[in-house]
């Protein structure tokens, strides 16, 4: 593969039964292979898209003492601001690295209802406040009407992706339903000094939920993908599409049919680091954290070569919830 395939989703999110298998065989193809995908027809609207890149830049423009007033006064906590030099994604990967050269603002649901899933002590884990700074103005309203389109979309993408599984194409309605996403709005600043040895913008690492849903600029320094080979393969992000990777919950899930690709952020070419900063936003759809995620075998008229046996699960079950606390654990190399 020496790019990654682009999907549209038009026809399928129109609803043609016959349109959604082939969509959904699509995914599948794509997904054994390396993983990730660009989906162009996805219905979500430039304005959206645009408002909350345009206000994440505002932000991370501003200077570093008023962003630090929405650090989160609990230590570890995932919302609000978190500064550079505190989180190393290949740390998740049992890989030691210095830390990522990135600041990022971490932002879950905006609300939740009164029931016990959300309020218990274990739902308050997952839904935490969140921590809007003073300014930009409406940041909070562009990141939820963000988070509401990406919703939706992600719930036919997991009908789609049913489909391409060959299992029941609703089987994951009730896995969702109550999801527990997080998103982050990515700033990689320009580089005015030369990165330590083995420093990136973000190490090399798999992501940990379902699928991730990335907008993105197109300039220097990007994204990469690991392809078969070990070579890494560039991955435009364009502002108009998204790009989306399979996480070690789905890939856990489908028995390793599908891959949760290893993937980078790399340092901008020197010649063009200390004007190259570069935002990406991050969708990472996660189930319930009560969801049990049990290796599901694929049926045999699918094909095998992916190496999924029938019956035979490659990994033992996982609480959603539990495997990303684990994974934000290992990831966090500074206290913050
Ligand atoms: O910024 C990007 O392009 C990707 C970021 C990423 O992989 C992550 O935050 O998990
Ligand atoms: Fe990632």
């Amino acid at each position: 593969m020496s790019e990654i395939p682009v999907i549209d989703l038009s026809a399928a999110l129109g609803g043609s039964p016959a349109e959604r298998l082939r969509v959904g065989r699509e995914m599948d193809r794509t997904c054994r292979e390396i993983g990730f995908f660009t989906v162009t027809g996805h219905g979500v609207s430039a304005t959206a898209m645009d408002n909350l890149r345009g206000l994440a830049n505002t932000f991370f423009a501003l200077p570093l003492d008023e962003k630090q007033r929405a650090l989160h006064p609990v230590k570890g906590t995932p919302r609000g601001y978190i500064a550079l030099g505190v989180e190393a994604l290949a740390s998740g990967n049992a890989v030691a690295t210095p830390p990522d050269l990135k600041e990022y603002y971490h932002f879950g649901r905006e609300t939740w209802p009164e029931e016990a899933y959300y309020t218990s002590p274990e739902g308050q884990r997952y839904f935490r406040p969140n921590l809007w700074p003073e300014r930009p103005a409406g940041f909070a309203a562009a990141a939820a009407a963000y988070y509401a389109a990406m919703e939706t979309l992600t719930v036919e993408m997991m009908r789609l992706a049913s489909l391409g599984l060959g299992i029941p194409e609703h089987f994951f309605d009730d896995k969702i339903d109550r999801h527990i996403t997080a998103m982050r709005l990515n700033h990689y600043p320009a580089q005015v000094a030369p990165p330590a040895p083995g420093q990136l913008r973000a190490g090399a690492h798999t992501d940990y939920g379902l699928l991730t849903i990335l907008n993105g600029e197109n300039v220097p320094g990007g994204l990469q993908a690991q392809m078969r080979d070990g070579r890494w393969l560039d991955v435009e992000t364009d502002p108009r599409t998204f790009v989306v990777n399979i996480g070690d919950l789905l890939m856990r899930w489908t028995n390793d049919r599908w891959m949760s690709n290893v993937h980078r952020v790399v340092n901008p070419p020197d010649s063009a680091a200390a004007r190259s900063s570069r935002l990406s936003i991050a969708f990472f759809h996660h189930p319930n954290y009560d969801a049990r995620i049990e290796c599901i075998a694929s049926p045999p008229e699918l094909g095998s070569e992916s190496g999924s046996e029938l019956g035979s699960a490659k990994y033992p079950p996982v609480l959603s919830g539990a495997y990303r606390d684990e994974k934000y654990r290992q990831t966090r190399v500074a206290a913050a």
